[in-house]
């Protein structure tokens, strides 16, 4: 592209719609078709596939068979199935469930915490500890998520140092990357700027992902932004499923077709084969009985 941003050759895709997308979809996926929709996606290109969480089930029920969604999957080689673990109880069944690597997820508003995860900013740093030491043991990465990175559902705006802290300390116990969850998606181009602007000179753009939710339609623009500062990790979700059971009215994750699209216009490279991931992402709705939020898949309907 002819600008004066000197944009990546290529952007890697966090897949996140097993996990994130599916934690919130009101009808149930059988645990066949969750198996389907991440070989699917798999086969589609996508090299790093959040396949499920190891979190209370009475919390989130829609991830309780998470455990048997790893052991179903047949894998291939150089993926990584990530799972998200709240905890050391998390921890120790994603290994169970032998996932590639995990995550842990703190937030930036305390408020939020508390609603998601049961205890303060502080207390959820502290909880990771033994996660972070299980996971150096076994030789596992642990990434990193902070959530209402741009606005909270209880709190309203999060200003950008309050995300530097809780992200530095992520980074600091052993997290090999940060991904920025922008929860609830009121974040524009202007927020995620001013966010990057004090982020990335600390921190460095390598050691940063960003996670958006598009329930404003502000995603792909924020992404942009993003890109603009160096970073080249991103998360998404196929059709754009899901949403945040601990934020009311937040919609799904930006959709991977709408991301791949844009990306694949820029000249940069995913790895993704686009039609492929239309027919995962459609194959997928069509059991959940719902549309899919990606602009991409419903133009080429
Ligand atoms: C964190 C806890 C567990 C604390 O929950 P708690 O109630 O404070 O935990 P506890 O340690 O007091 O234990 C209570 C019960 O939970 C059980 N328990 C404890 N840990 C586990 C575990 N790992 N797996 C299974 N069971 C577990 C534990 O065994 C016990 O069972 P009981 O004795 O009552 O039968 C709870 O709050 C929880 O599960 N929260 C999950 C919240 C969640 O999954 N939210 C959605 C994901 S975050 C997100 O979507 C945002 C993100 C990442 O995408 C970025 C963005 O968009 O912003």
């Amino acid at each position: 592209m002819s600008t004066s941003f000197n944009y990546p050759d290529a952007v890697s895709i966090v897949e996140v719609g097993p996990r994130d997308g599916l934690q919130n979809e009101s009808a149930p996926l059988a645990t066949e078709d969750k198996v389907a929709l991440v070989e699917g996606l798999v086969a589609a290109g996508l090299g790093y596939v959040e396949t499920g969480s190891f979190v209370n089930p009475r919390w989130i029920p829609q991830m309780a068979d998470s455990g048997d969604v790893f052991q179903q999957i047949k894998r291939a080689p150089d993926v990584t199935y990530a799972a998200l673990t709240p905890n050391l109880k998390g921890f120790e069944r994603a290994m169970e469930a032998n996932a590639s690597e995990v995550a842990v997820f703190a937030a930036a508003s305390e408020s939020f915490s508390q609603r998601n995860i049961n205890c303060s900013i502080e207390e959820s740093i502290a909880r990771f500890l033994p996660v972070m030491e299980a996971a150096k043991t076994a030789g596992v990465r642990v990434r990193g998520y902070v959530s209402c990175v741009l606005g909270c559902p209880y709190e309203g705006q999060i200003e950008p140092p309050a995300v530097l802290a809780v992200s530095q300390a992520l980074l600091d116990m052993g997290c090999y990357e940060v991904s920025l969850g922008d929860t609830i998606g009121t974040g524009t181009p202007g927020s995620m700027d001013r966010l990057l602007e004090t982020l990335v000179p600390t921190l460095s753009a390598r050691r940063l992902a960003l996670h958006c939710h598009n329930s404003y339609g502000q995603a792909l623009a924020n992404i942009l932004v993003g890109l603009q500062h160096g970073i080249t990790r991103i998360d998404s979700s196929v059709a754009g499923l899901g949403g945040c059971p601990y934020a009311a009215g937040a919609s799904g994750n930006v959709a991977t077709e709408d991301v791949v699209y844009m990306l694949q216009g820029m000249g940069i490279d995913t790895g993704v084969n686009l039609d492929a991931l239309i027919d995962v992402g459609r194959s997928c709705c069509k059991k959940l009985g719902r549309e899919t939020q990606s602009a991409v898949a419903k133009a080429r309907s």
